[in-house]
């Protein structure tokens, strides 16, 4: 399912914090959405998730207005994780899980089997299935994680919103996890969500991400594949840092070797 944001612009407290921005996610790519500390990703991502709505613009799925839809259908295609998810209450690992079969159930909104086997798939695909019977509330910070990616991927997205998925992920599991999103985290068998993703690893974007996004001060500034877009002169002047681009001698991936300080 494409994503399409045209001349999205939000605002929080009657000040604008994103402006005029336009994004296209492809039926199945992996987009990227990087930027310094409050350049505004979290603020556009939770436009598209629908915690905000636009003060100009539209959000589009397959030429849908996002804003349009009734909760529970727009919850039936795109599913979010965002950055302090959670839950006040004590719910186990597998109650929060279930939560995102809710947009799915009908009548007595009571699970199914069929219901309960996804939410056990899901927890077993982000590697938590040990976890099922533990309180989310005591859980790690890289285990609370993985269960709200594990609850996002219940819901059989068409369309994965995730900000900083890999935050306190270990190295292995944030490799595992961008490759898990990337490769089948959709409805239907075989089926790739789209999905839209906040990063800050540069690098981990650059090998994982289709395309990424550029975000300074609330503005988009570059867009493109990874190679074309992390160069040395939008690092130094988007994040101000000297970086030197290696390649990866097996993939050939864009990577960013960085300068011990920022630069002056
Ligand atoms: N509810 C709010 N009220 C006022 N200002 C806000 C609010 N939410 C965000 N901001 C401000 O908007 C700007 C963008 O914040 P946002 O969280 O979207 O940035 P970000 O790129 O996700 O940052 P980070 O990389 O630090 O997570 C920041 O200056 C932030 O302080």
């Amino acid at each position: 399912m494409r994503l399409d944001l045209t001349g999205v612009s939000v605002a929080v407290a009657g000040r604008r914090l994103v402006h005029d921005i336009d994004l296209t996610a492809g039926s199945g790519r992996l987009i990227g959405l990087v930027g310094p500390n409050g350049s505004g990703k979290s603020t556009l991502l939770r436009c598209v998730y629908r915690a905000l709505r636009p003060a100009a613009g539209s959000v589009r799925l397959d030429g849908t207005d996002l804003h349009a839809l009734p909760a529970r259908e727009a919850a039936r295609l795109l599913a979010a994780l965002p950055q302090e998810a959670g839950t006040d209450f004590d719910f186990t690992a597998t109650e929060v899980v279930a939560m995102g079969r809710l947009p799915h159930q009908r009548g007595s909104g009571r699970a199914s089997a069929a219901d309960r086997e996804v939410c056990d798939r899901a927890l077993a695909r982000v590697g938590a299935a040990h976890l099922a019977e533990r309180g989310f509330l005591a859980l790690s910070g890289g285990e609370k994680q993985r269960v709200l990616l594990a609850r996002a991927l219940a819901q059989e997205p068409r369309v994965l919103v995730l900000d900083e998925p890999t935050n306190h992920l270990d190295i292995a599991q944030q490799l595992e996890v961008l490759a898990l999103v990337r490769d089948g985290a959709g409805s239907g068998p075989g089926q790739r969500p789209t999905v839209l993703t906040a990063l800050h690893d540069l690098n981990l974007a650059a090998v994982h991400c289709d395309e990424l996004y550029v975000l300074a001060a609330g503005r988009i500034v570059a867009a493109g594949p990874p190679h074309d877009v992390l160069t040395a002169e939008l690092l130094a002047e988007v994040f101000g840092v000297r970086a030197h681009r290696v390649h990866h001698p097996e993939t050939g991936a864009v990577q960013l070797l960085f300068d011990r300080l920022p630069a002056s």
